[in-house]
């Protein structure tokens, strides 16, 4: 069946809902959010960064040595904890802070805290070995400030300026580059871990902690907690040529235009002149999709006559889906864009999710005068929305990612038609490892007796289908189940091979995420390295369900 015609069907089998106080809310949230939550953003960021000149004007830039007096921190809290009266370990964050949008109903029950917010320094940037150490509480924008000055760049550097080196780890980090480079964890060189009983132990990938080392992405802090991490950076230019293509056709077509402007046919994956450095599809309709392909330039080759320059990340500019989407009237064309602009093209809109919460956001009149204010911090957000507008999140809005093997991109792109109905689409490329040896994640099994364009014998291509907005059902106002929905998709996902991205709401029971992730190595190590009846276990951190006392208890003696 085409997926024309099953739109039509689920339209047809949907009856009508009445807007409800919560579409209400949510349609009308900007009354806060614009006088508000954006000013309250804006101070927020300038009292981190003052704060941050002011730590490093009177204490000095961070080193190995502050490094491990911060660390003993971490070791004497945890060796205070009383195992058979205290709780499970987990970091002191408080929910409303992080990125996810999952409820976090484990900061709720019975737990034993460890503060973590004091490891928040670079440690060093290595120059000449392309190495960078940080604290796991530094973000993303200390990041790429501190290594774009330099002409480095983290080989993969996740958008969102406040999400943190500790949560891209332990969860998962992705961006444009992960084509080459894989997920953010992939690309670092050594973890420091304190343990259950407070010991610090230094993972690399070929130390005598390497099984530890492959086994925390992904953990959620269930193994023990991340304190340092060592990373590898690439030397970038100053501009990202970018080249949008537009696509018109179903679905399948997409994903082979997709595929195909990365993915040489040959297999010639490890040839730079066929692959491009980043790669993004923004897929618009079931019909329409803009795919943005880009390489680094040189100052030099941007300023070349007839090269057109667009410093998109100017706040009066528009929002970089909607330049992007241009490109199904004009056709294809070619820009170079300021680098740190590029990294941080989505950040000004929270990709489309701003649009939902500021929906005159990209008008040039806001944008103009306010524009400078976007984007609303994701934990003000958080921390300022109520029990309605959180319920609407989870029942009328899709927020989910797909992690899918390549050569599935166009099924799952049906199967999302049919499941949400939500536009744009993102497609982002990653190279999943091959690794054998029970990590959560890891290639199809014999994928490489049977390479697909994407395909080398060390590493199988994937894409995150990412799934974010207001599905059509209710825009429609018809009846959708947002619950339903993700179930169905969690389903999907396990029959499939194929892994569901827990920053999002998890509603599949233990036995299934099991299914859909192997426990092999995770079991294995939480054992090893005593982490059982000292971290939360991870089914219980990332799952929605309340965590009753019984339920505790239950995991306390995992
Ligand atoms: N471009 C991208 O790749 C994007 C990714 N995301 C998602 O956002 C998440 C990150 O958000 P962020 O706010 O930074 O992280 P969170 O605070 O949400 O942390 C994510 C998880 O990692 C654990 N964790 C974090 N730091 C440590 C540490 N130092 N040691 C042990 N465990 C730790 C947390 O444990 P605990 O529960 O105990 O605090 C939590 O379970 C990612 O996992 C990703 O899924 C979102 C947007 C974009
Ligand atoms: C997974 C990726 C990006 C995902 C983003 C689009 C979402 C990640 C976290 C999401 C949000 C968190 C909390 C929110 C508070 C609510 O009151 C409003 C919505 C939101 C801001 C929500 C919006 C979408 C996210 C930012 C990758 C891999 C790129």
């Amino acid at each position: 069946m085409s997926s024309a015609e099953s739109t039509t069907m689920a339209q047809r089998k949907r009856e009508k809902r009445p807007a409800s106080f919560a579409d209400f809310i949510v349609q009308f949230r900007w009354i806060v959010v614009v006088p508000v939550v954006l000013p309250l953003s804006f101070m927020f960021y300038q009292y981190k960064a003052w704060q941050l000149t002011i730590h490093r004007f009177l204490h000095g830039p961070s080193n190995d040595e502050t490094h491990a007096e911060a660390i003993k921190k971490v070791q004497k809290r945890i060796r205070e904890r009383k195992a058979a009266t205290d709780g499970l370990i987990c970091t002191a964050r408080p929910p409303w802070l992080g990125v996810a949008l999952r409820n976090s109903e484990h900061k709720r029950s019975t737990r034993f805290e460890v503060e973590l917010g004091h490891l928040s320094t670079i440690v060093w940037i290595d120059k000449e070995k392309k190495l960078m150490k940080v604290e796991p509480m530094v973000c993303m924008s200390q990041v790429s400030h501190a290594t774009l000055k330099l002409g480095l760049a983290p080989a993969v550097l996740p958008e969102l300026d406040d999400l943190t080196v500790g949560g891209v780890i332990n969860g998962y980090g992705i961006e444009g580059s992960s084509h080459i480079y894989g997920l953010f964890a992939e690309t670092c060189t050594a973890f420091e871990i304190v343990l259950g009983d407070g010991t610090l132990v230094r993972c690399t990938a070929d130390n005598e902690h390497s099984d530890l080392f492959k086994a925390i992405p992904w953990s959620h802090g269930s193994l023990g907690l991340l304190v340092g991490v060592e990373f590898r950076l690439i030397p970038v230019k100053e501009y990202m040529r970018v080249t949008y293509t537009p696509v018109h056709g179903d679905l399948k077509k997409i994903a082979q235009v997709y595929t195909d402007l990365f993915c040489p046919r040959d297999l010639d994956q490890d040839n730079p002149e066929k692959v491009p450095d980043f790669v993004e599809g923004i897929v618009y309709s079931e019909k329409t999709a803009v795919i943005t392909t880009g390489r680094y330039a040189s100052y030099a080759e941007a300023h070349n006559k007839g090269n057109k320059i667009n410093a998109l990340g100017w706040w009066f500019k528009p929002w970089f889906h909607i330049h992007c989407e241009k490109a199904l009237e004009t056709g294809e064309f070619v820009e170079y864009v300021p680098i740190r602009q590029y990294y941080h093209r989505h950040t000004r809109s929270l990709y489309w999710e701003g649009g939902l919460i500021v929906p005159f956001g990209n008008h040039p009149l806001f944008r103009l005068f306010l524009g400078w204010l976007m984007p609303p911090k994701v934990s003000i957000l958080k921390y300022t929305q109520n029990d309605a507008i959180r319920k609407y999140y989870i029942q009328r809005h899709a927020c989910q990612d797909l992690l899918v093997p390549q050569h599935k991109v166009a099924e799952s792109l049906e199967f999302c038609h049919d499941a949400f109905e939500t536009y744009p689409v993102w497609l982002c490329p990653h190279r999943l490892f091959k690794m054998e040896c029970g990590t959560m994640l890891d290639a199809e099994k014999g994928y490489a007796k049977n390479k697909k364009p994407g395909d080398t014998d060390y590493a199988q291509m994937w894409t995150d289908v990412g799934v974010w907005g207001v599905p059509g059902p209710v825009l429609r106002e018809e009846v959708w189940d947002g619950v339903e929905a993700t179930k169905s998709m969690e389903k999907w996902l396990r029959d499939n091979n194929s892994y569901q991205c827990l920053y999002a709401v998890v509603e599949q029971t233990e036995e299934e995420f099991w299914k859909m992730f192997d426990p092999t190595l995770y079991t294995a190590m939480r054992r090893k390295y005593g982490a059982e009846g000292a971290f939360m276990p991870l089914y219980y951190k990332i799952s929605n369900t309340k965590k009753t006392p019984q339920a505790t208890k239950k995991e306390k003696n995992l």
